[in-house]
Order: structure tokens, then sequence, then C-alpha cells
């Protein structure tokens, strides 16, 4: 798949991944709400609106044959079909921001996490676990706008999601909420510091003050 962008893109690329259910969102919202320098993603999907979800806001939401059309154009970064809907990252939703240097993060299954991976060896890679698949299935049924049969195939497929853990850069356990945000905060800090210190390695002031 083609894209613009580059191990060299100023920007950090962040990508959360977890069972449904796991608090993936939640976190989410709740680190961009400490850190200005963060947006997330809004992906496209063609999975009905749930709850008090808004068109742009939580996802795109288009017909199949729109998504299609997208994929044909070669519109996404990264698309998969997950629970039986299709998801995509456009590129036109990232590629802006990371070229201005802005971290983005992005909220998607573990199929789409390795995609980005591949294509963007610098992206961070975050998986968050549930603390354990009985607490998984609560979770899914406190949030209350999950059917049964749609649960039961969540859990399911969360078997499959969470072995591909390993694959990933971080683990994070949402067991309490505080240490779960505290440890995405952690991460992303230190991924920044990191790529801070590869950008000075290469530039030739450091370079020039043989500091390197
Ligand atoms: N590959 C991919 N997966 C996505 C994208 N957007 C969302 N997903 C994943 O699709 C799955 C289902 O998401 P959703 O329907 O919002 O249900 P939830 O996980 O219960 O909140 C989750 O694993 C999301 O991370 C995307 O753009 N690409
Ligand atoms: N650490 C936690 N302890 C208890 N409940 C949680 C925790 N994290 C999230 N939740 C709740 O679990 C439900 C699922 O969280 P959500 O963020 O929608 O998951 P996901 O995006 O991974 O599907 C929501 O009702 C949320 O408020």
């Amino acid at each position: 798949m083609n894209t613009s962008i580059t191990h060299d893109s100023p920007g950090n690329l962040f990508v959360v991944a977890a069972p449904s259910g796991a608090g993936k969102s939640s976190l989410v919202k709740a680190l961009l709400e400490l850190d200005a320098k963060l947006a997330v993603s809004v992906s496209h999907t063609t999975r009905a609106p749930r709850g008090q979800e808004q068109d742009g806001r939580e996802y795109w939401f288009v017909s199949e044959a729109d998504f299609r059309a997208k994929i044909a154009h070669d519109d996404f970064l990264e698309w998969a079909q997950v629970h039986g809907n299709l998801y995509g990252t456009s590129k036109a939703a990232i590629e802006a921001r990371l070229a201005h240097g802005e971290d983005v993060v992005l909220e998607i299954d573990y199929q789409g996490a390795l995609q980005v991976k591949k294509l963007f060896p610098a992206a961070t890679l975050i998986f968050i676990l549930p603390p354990s698949w009985d607490e998984l299935r609560l979770r899914l049924q406190r949030r209350g706008d999950t059917q049964a049969d749609v649960i039961e195939t969540r859990m399911a497929n969360a078997r499959t999601e969470v072995a591909q853990a390993r694959h990933f850069d971080f683990v994070v356990v949402n067991a309490l909420f505080e240490t779960a945000l505290f440890d995405l905060k952690a991460i992303v800090h230190a991924q920044r510091l990191k790529y801070a210190a590869q950008l000075r390695h290469r530039s030739a002031v450091f370079q020039a003050l043989n500091l390197c």
C-alpha cells in the first residue's frame, strides 16, 4: 500500500488495541484530556452508530459501498474486518497532523495495528488487557449498548485478539483505571523522549559539538 507517511515523519504515532470492552476508548479519551499534543484519528466504519455516537466524532459511519470505494481509491492507511464490520484509518485523517509534528493515536484492532507497524516501524504499539475474562464480560454488559449475542461474539474474538498482544511494544493491564492511565502516560512520555533523543543524535549541531 502506498503512503507518504515515512519513518521520518516528525510526529509520533501511537496505536492502541484491545479486545472490545477492555477500556481502550475510555483510556484514550482520558489520555487526550491530559495531553493537548495528542489527537485521535477518527476511523471510518460500516458498523451502525451505537447509543450517543455521532458521525465524525466517534467514527465516520459509511455504507459498505462507500467503504469499498475508499479501498479502491487507496484512501486507507490500513483497514480490517472486525466483528463482521469494516473499519479503516484514512490517510487524510493523520498525514497532515504527523507532518506538522503533532502526535496521533489510532484506536484500532490488532490486524490494523500490525499493518501500521509494517508501514511505519517507528509507530508505538500498545495493547490493553482486561484483568480477567469475567471482568471483560461484565464491562461489556455494564456498558449497556451491546446486545447479548454481540457480546458473545466479542468474547469469542477476544481470545484471538489477546493472543496477538505479544507482537506489541507494550502491554497495559486495565484493572484499576487510574493505574492503567498512568502507565499509558508513561509510555507516551518515554516514546517522545526516545524520539527526541534520536532526532538530536541525527542533528548536525549535536554532531559538531561531538556529543553523540
Ligand atoms: N483495523 C481497524 N480497526 C478499527 C478501526 N477503528 C476501530 N477499530 C476496531 O474495531 C473494533 C470494534 O470497535 P467498536 O465497534 O467501536 O467496538 P468496541 O471495541 O466495543 O468499542 C475495536 O477493536 C476497534 O479498535 C480502524 O480504523 N481500523
Ligand atoms: N478500569 C476499569 N474498571 C472498571 N470499568 C472500566 C474500566 N475501564 C473501563 N471501564 C468501563 O468498561 C466499559 C468498556 O469500556 P470502553 O472504554 O468502552 O472499552 P473499549 O473501547 O475497549 O471497547 C465502559 O463502561 C467503561 O466505563
